[in-house]
């Protein structure tokens, strides 16, 4: 166990994240609105992206609402006192769309990869340095592999530029001591050189607990969302992470009444639907299927006749990755054939 008492810090997702939860229709109003409460609360860092990140509004993903830069000058200009983040896939985003986001205010760059694939990220942080961007790493679908590759890949990512890497549990599949032992590889690799991340997501309702796990075992920044608004069945919600935190005795920097007059006054009015563990989701994480599927399965399911949660078993059992959006379609199209072949 490291020290308890050392403060973490919490990145707050919700207006990227939830993105995915929201069909990437954010307003300006809305960003502002949830920027201006987290600032007040303390939270140091906002990220605000489309779901799958700069360039991430497509066919392929869904298009955005409002572009991606407009956001992220709207969240600066809220912003008294937290630094705006933003997310990066390599070959999704470009080193041109983290310039624009520079320009915009953008102050903290997140780079995401597959998790075996750290190598595609090294551009990217090069450029995000070059910026002057404080760099955070993160490896995607984290349950895929062991510890050891895991932190392997986090070296990658360091010895590129990288100042804190993430354990990123996509699908929330990771159950206790398997999200324990990554941050511990991590820690025992990079540690002495970076900070450690976890990004849990609420599928078999593990979030919370993996993160406190994970500060446990040396992690110093934890990713929520208010409202748990994210993909799948959400994010580790803040607000609960916060109180949390506080009841162990972690400082955070974040007041536990404005995380929950943030995630009550400010999100839950907009929201259409409260991210919740229901059938397909907690199958995304029984089956290790990225969150972000979530709402892809039940667009085919609806299209094709077929159970969403049926599509994303079978979407775990293939072990397809981020970018596979256009294979839900594939296995929905299976499954469907399966029936009336039945029938
Ligand atoms: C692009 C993904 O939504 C990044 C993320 O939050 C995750 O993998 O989880
Ligand atoms: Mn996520």
């Amino acid at each position: 166990m490291s020290d308890v008492t050392e403060k973490i810090r919490i990145t707050d997702s919700t207006l990227r994240d939830g993105s995915h939860a929201m069909a990437h229709r954010f307003t300006e109003e809305q960003v502002r609105g949830v920027v201006h409460a987290l600032d007040a609360a303390g939270v140091e860092v906002i990220e605000v992206t489309h779901g799958d990140g700069l360039g991430g509004s497509s066919f392929n993903y869904g298009f955005s609402l409002e572009d991606d830069v407009k956001l992220v000058a709207a969240a600066v200009d809220e912003a008294t006192r937290a630094k705006i983040a933003v997310l990066l896939l390599p070959g999704l985003g470009t080193v041109h769309d983290l310039k624009m986001a520079h320009d915009a205010g953008a102050s903290v760059a997140r780079v995401a990869t597959h998790c075996t694939e750290a190598d595609v990220s090294l551009q990217h942080f090069a450029a995000a340095r070059d910026l002057g961007m404080e760099t955070v790493g993160f490896l995607m679908l984290s349950h895929r592999v062991g510890p050891e590759e895991l932190a392997r890949q986090a070296r990658i990512m360091v010895d590129g530029g990288a100042q804190c890497v993430y354990v990123v549990d996509s699908a929330g599949a990771l159950v206790l001591g398997e999200a324990q032992e990554r941050i511990s590889a991590l820690v025992k690799e990079i540690g002495h050189e970076a900070q450690v991340g976890f990004h849990g997501h609420q599928n078999l309702s593990l979030g919370v607990a993996n993160s406190v796990l994970a500060q446990q075992n040396g992690a110093r920044q934890i990713d929520g969302a208010l409202c748990a608004l994210g993909a799948g069945a959400g994010n580790s919600p803040t607000e609960v992470l916060v109180a949390t935190f506080e009841r162990l005795g972690v400082p955070t920097g974040v007041d536990v009444q404005g995380a929950l007059a943030a995630a009550d006054d400010v999100v839950k009015p907009f929201l259409h639907r409260l991210p919740f563990a229901d059938r397909g989701a907690i199958t995304q994480g029984y089956a290790g299927v990225y969150s972000s599927f979530l709402l892809h399965a039940e667009r085919a399911a609806e299209r094709y006749g077929v159970p969403a949660h049926e599509i994303l078993q079978k979407v775990g059992e293939a072990g397809y990755v981020g970018g596979q959006e256009d294979m839900i379609i594939d296995v929905a199209l299976q499954l469907a054939a399966e029936r009336d072949r039945a029938s």
